[in-house]
Formats: C-alpha cells, sequence, structure tokens
C-alpha cells in the first residue's frame, strides 16, 4: 500500500544509476567515447554538432585546444553540454556499427511498459544530451523503448542539481510539481528536484554500491517505487 496520498501522474527519471547501470556508462560507454572523439572531432568538424560544440568549448574555456578541454572534462566526469553533445554523436556512429547495444536495469523495461499502459506519462531527465537519450532507449537488448516516452529533458533546462531546473521543466509541459515524480541515484538532484515541489525517490541499487540518502524515501528497483508511491506495477503488489 501507498504512504503518500497523491499519487503521481508523471514519471521523471533520470538514467545513469536508475534505469541504466552505472557500470555499462563508465565500463562501455563513457571508454567508447574517449576512445573515439580524437577521430570524430578531426573528420567531422563541418557536422553541425562539432562545429557548435567546439565553439561552445571556446567560449567556456578560451584558449584551450577542444580535445584537451574535453580530456578534461572526461576525466572529471563534467557535465556539461558540449562533451554530452559529442558524446551523443559518438555513440550514436557505435549503435550504427553495431558496437554498441544498451543494458538496462533488468526490471526497468517490464515496469514501464506496466507504468504507460496504465496511462502514466514518463518522461527523461539526463545529462546526456536528447540524442544520446533517444539512441540508449533505441537501442537496448529489449528493442526500441523510446515510444514510452512523452518527453525527453538534458542540460538545455539547465543542470540537475538546481532547482529551477526542474521549475523549467514544469513551466514548458504544465505539469503541477505534486503530480510529477523524480527518480534519481543522486541525492543532490532529488533535493533540488523535492526543492521544486516534485515527489521523489532515491534509486538505491545494490550492485551499483548507491548509498541511501537520509532525506528521501529510497527503492531498490522501479517496481519497489512503484509500491511506495502507489503506482501501477508489472508485479502484484503484495
Ligand atoms: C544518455 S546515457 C549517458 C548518460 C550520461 O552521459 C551521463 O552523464 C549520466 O547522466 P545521468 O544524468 O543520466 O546520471
Ligand atoms: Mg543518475
Amino acid at each position: 500500500m501507498s504512504v503518500f496520498s497523491h499519487p503521481p501522474r508523471v514519471v521523471l527519471l533520470d538514467i545513469e544509476g536508475t534505469t541504466a547501470p552505472v557500470s555499462f556508462v563508465h565500463q562501455v560507454l563513457f571508454p567508447y567515447a574517449r576512445a573515439h572523439l580524437p577521430a570524430v572531432l578531426a573528420e567531422q568538424a563541418h557536422e553541425p554538432v562539432v562545429r557548435d560544440a567546439v565553439q561552445e568549448i571556446a567560449r567556456l574555456a578560451p584558449g584551450v585546444p577542444p580535445m584537451e578541454q574535453l580530456t578534461r572534462w572526461m576525466d572529471e566526469d563534467a557535465k556539461v553540454a558540449p562533451l554530452k553533445a559529442l558524446q551523443g554523436l559518438v555513440w550514436g556512429l557505435g549503435y550504427q556499427r553495431g558496437e554498441l547495444i544498451a543494458s538496462l536495469y533488468p526490471d526497468v523495461v517490464p515496469e514501464l511498459e506496466a507504468w504507460s499502459r496504465a496511462g502514466l506519462v514518463l518522461a527523461v531527465y539526463s545529462s546526456g544530451s536528447e540524442p544520446a537519450q533517444k539512441l540508449i532507449y533505441g537501442h537496448t537488448r529489449q528493442g526500441d523503448v523510446t515510444p514510452l516516452f512523452s518527453r525527453f529533458f538534458d542540460l538545455r533546462v539547465g543542470g540537475k542539481k538546481e532547482a529551477q531546473s526542474y521549475r523549467n521543466i514544469l513551466l514548458e509541459t504544465g505539469w503541477a510539481p505534486e503530480d510529477v515524480l523524480f527518480l534519481s541515484d543522486v541525492t543532490a538532484e532529488l533535493d533540488a528536484a523535492a526543492e521544486a515541489g516534485l515527489q521523489v525517490c532515491q534509486i538505491v541499487r545494490p550492485e551499483d554500491g548507491t548509498l541511501a540518502g537520509k532525506h528521501h524515501p529510497v527503492a531498490a528497483t522501479l517496481p519497489d517505487a512503484a509500491r511506495l508511491f502507489g503506482l501501477p506495477g508489472a508485479e502484484p503488489h503484495a
């Protein structure tokens, strides 16, 4: 039974650590981007995504060679738009060549399908660029699951640790804050979303070694979150 009085109508989902294993992002996606970025930057300099990213790098880090700055950001796991745009471009090539296939936690697709069937609105908010989000959900081991999602939000609405970003999402969609449940593994993101009035739940995946915070409800899987928040589930609720 739910301990919450207002069942959410919208579920906004983080990706890394919430729907996709941290190990997949850090041991497969990030190294793939690191290996292929220099060639893509050199060979596709004329592409608008590359041109815009290089311009933005020059604005953010004047005088630093683009690849040097990108390497710094990758070392820091910085969530910056030009890096995220270029990583998305590289991953696109990887999925196209059949060198990448996206891994999601096993509970994710069945649960999202159950939520979608029940009429919940599903949306993504990740630091990964919108094209990168569509790629990951478009190339999962279970096939293309992008149709489950109505909206895709990335750093263009702002950083995930800032309350204003969540307010921007509410403004853009017209969603009422209390109707939206935000799921993430990162407590600072949940703090920001809660400040904007959203309902929040931390996804603490034991296999990722995520540490549970003290201030928000915690669930180990999406079905656990469904039980906590009174959402319909793929698994019958006890
Ligand atoms: C689109 S999958 C790669 C996600 C990514 O680049 C990243 O930095 C993780 O961000 P998230 O906000 O999903 O934790
Ligand atoms: Mg995350």
